[in-house]
C-alpha cells in the first residue's frame, strides 16, 4: 500500500542531511557566537536559528497547511501546540552545548505527528554522518541498516544513558544526583551521557545502551527519536513507570519493559512545567 507520508519523510531526510552537512558542519569550522535563553547554561547560536528557519521554510513551500513546533521558534514566542493536524517537531541542533564546544555528538532532529501520533522520525548525527530514520510500523534504520534494541534482560549487565540538563536549581540538581547514585548502585555496568537526548535514544534503538532517562528536556528533543526506539523494539514510559506523555518533559526509553520499570524505581521524579502548559500554548 502506498505510504501517505513517504514524500514528507523523504523531504525531512533531505532537509536534515542538507542542514547538518552544509550548515552545522560548516559552522563548526568558524567561531560560534553563543547566546543564552532560560539561564546562563541554556545555550543557543545563530546556527540553531538558521537551521530551524531553513527547515521550516522548505517545509512550508511544500506543505503550506502543516503546523510546526520548533525549539527556537518557541523560544522566540511561538506557541507550542501539539494538535491533531500534521505537525513538524524540530530541534535544529540537539546538543547545542556539544556544538559550542566541538564535542562530537550533534544532531538535527525532525519528527512528524498526525493525530498526536508520531508518523516518522529523522535524526541526523552530523559529525558521525549517521542518518537515523523510523517510519511508524516500518522499523528503524541507521544509514539504511535495520536497528534492533539490546536483548539484555538483566539490568545489572546494562549501560544506562542520562543527561544533566540545563536546570541548575539546587533541588533539581540534588534530584539528578540522587537518581544517578541509585542507578549506579543497582549496580549497572555504567552510565553515559552523549549530551543530546535524540542521540541517547538512537543509542537505545541501536542496542548500545539498554535505557535512557531524563526529566526537563522538551518535545522537540524526543519526538523523532521516540519513534526510533519503539520501531527498534523498545519501549517508552514515564519516569514513574506510567504511560509516556510526549509533552510531559519526562521519559524513560528502554530496550524492554522490565529494565525500564527497574530504572523507574530508582529515579527521584519531579514535574517540570509541561510543554503544553498555558504559557507555552498561547
Ligand atoms: O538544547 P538542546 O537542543 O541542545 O537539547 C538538550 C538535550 O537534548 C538534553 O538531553 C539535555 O539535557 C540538554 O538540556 C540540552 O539542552
Ligand atoms: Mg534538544
Ligand atoms: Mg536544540
Amino acid at each position: 500500500m502506498a505510504d501517505l507520508w513517504q514524500d514528507a519523510m523523504d523531504h525531512a531526510v533531505t532537509a536534515a542531511r542538507g542542514a547538518g552537512r552544509q550548515v552545522v558542519r560548516e559552522a563548526l569550522r568558524e567561531d560560534r557566537k553563543v547566546m543564552t535563553k532560560s539561564s546562563s547554561v541554556d545555550l543557543v547560536t545563530q546556527t540553531d536559528q538558521k537551521v530551524e528557519q531553513l527547515i521550516i521554510q522548505s517545509v512550508k513551500e511544500k506543505y503550506p497547511t502543516h503546523r510546526f513546533i520548533g525549539e527556537e521558534s518557541v523560544a522566540a514566542g511561538e506557541p507550542c501546540v501539539l494538535s491533531d493536524e500534521p505537525t513538524w517537531i524540530i530541534d535544529p541542533i540537539d546538543g547545542t552545548t556539544n556544538f559550542v564546544h566541538g564535542f562530537p555528538f550533534v544532531a538535527v532532529s525532525v519528527g512528524f505527528s498526525v493525530n498526536r501520533q508520531i508518523e516518522f522520525g529523522v535524526v541526523y548525527s552530523c559529525l558521525e554522518d549517521k542518518m537515523f530514520t523510523a517510519r511508524r510500523g516500518r522499523g528503524s534504520f541507521c544509514n539504511g541498516q535495520p536497528l534492533q534494541v539490546s536483548a539484555q534482560t538483566d539490568v545489572g549487565q546494562s549501560v544506562i544513558a542520562t543527561e544533566f540538563g540545563s536546570n541548575r536549581d539546587p533541588e533539581v540538581v540534588d534530584g539528578i544526583f540522587s537518581s544517578l547514585r541509585n542507578v549506579l548502585a543497582i549496580p549497572v555496568h555504567g552510565v553515559r551521557s552523549a549530551g543530546t537526548a535524540a542521540i541517547n535514544m538512537c543509542l537505545v534503538a541501536s542496542g548500545c545502551v539498554e535505557a535512557y532517562y531524563e526529566m526537563g528536556m522538551h518535545v522537540w528533543d524526543l519526538a523523532a527519536a521516540s519513534l526510533l526506539v519503539t520501531e527498534a523494539g523498545g519501549v517508552l514510559m514515564d519516569v514513574e513507570g506510567g504511560p509516556f506523555d510526549l509533552m510531559s518533559r519526562r521519559v524513560i526509553a528502554a530496550n524492554n519493559r522490565s529494565i525500564g520499570q527497574r530504572i523507574a524505581r530508582e529515579i527521584r521524579a519531579y514535574a517540570p512545567v509541561r510543554d503544553d502548559a498555558p504559557a507555552h500554548t498561547q
